[in-house]
């Protein structure tokens, strides 16, 4: 079953249309479900999605600056946390395993796959308000918690259990909720309902073409480096 992360998310998973399932069914996850994802490409994989964390803390963080309310300016600044002291803990462990140290991938060479997805969500917030950021931050967010579930439950193999289990786990589908049900309020309060509003098919606009990074993402990472 696909898990509920409110109706703003709902409206524009659907508004999506085939790049959502192309993100969410990618060779790339379903490699890491059957386990025959090469160790090299995960292993890039991971050194891109390092410095893409970085550039994410930086968008999360702005949505600090845009916040309109505690709530949201909570949200972020914890999602904020959960990045920089938590969720990249994942990467360094992994690529720590694999001889790679934490320096190395800070300093690693983005890939343009990596650099137009953060840039762009970046700049959706800088041109924009608190939504066009949520707008092209969700995909991301959603996302991994979509295939996370999907994939503990059809997986065939223990090789990426870690992956899996990072955003399977209880924990991160907590926090895909409490932002669809922050997203939620957000669109009420600026907009009432998105749907026939005036900013409906710009926003749409922004969460669609995040997804397309996200597919593109995907692809830099089977290519390998
Ligand atoms: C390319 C790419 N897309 C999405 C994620 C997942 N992700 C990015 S930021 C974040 C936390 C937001 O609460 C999560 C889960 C990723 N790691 N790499």
């Amino acid at each position: 079953m696909t898990p509920d992360y409110g109706k703003t998310f709902e409206l524009w998973r659907e508004g999506a249309g085939a790049p959502w399932g192309a993100y969410t069914h990618h060779a790339f996850v379903e490699g890491l479900r059957d386990g025959t994802l090469p160790r090299a490409a995960f292993l890039h994989y991971l050194i891109q999605d390092y410095v893409f964390l970085v550039h994410f803390s930086r968008a999360w963080s702005l949505g600090v600056v845009k916040s309109e309310t505690m709530d949201e300016m909570r949200v972020c600044a914890g999602t904020v946390d959960a990045l920089v002291n938590h969720e990249m803990a994942l990467h360094v462990k992994t690529c720590a395993a694999a001889g790679i140290d934490e320096a190395t991938l800070y300093a690693a060479s983005e890939q343009v796959e990596n650099l137009a997805y953060t840039r762009y969500v970046m700049d959706a917030g800088l041109q924009g308000d608190f939504l066009d950021l949520m707008a092209a931050l969700a995909p991301c967010v959603m996302g991994y918690g979509e295939i996370g579930a999907r994939l503990a439950a059809e997986r065939t193999s223990d090789t990426y259990r870690d992956w899996i289990d990072t955003y399977a786990g209880a924990e991160y589908q907590e926090v895909c909720e409490t932002v669809g049900t922050m997203l939620d309020a957000s669109v009420a309060r600026r907009i009432g309902t998105l749907q026939g509003s005036a900013r409906e098919a710009a926003l749409q606009a922004r969460f669609t073409k995040a997804t397309e990074l996200e597919v593109g993402f995907w692809d830099m990472g089977l290519r390998g480096a």
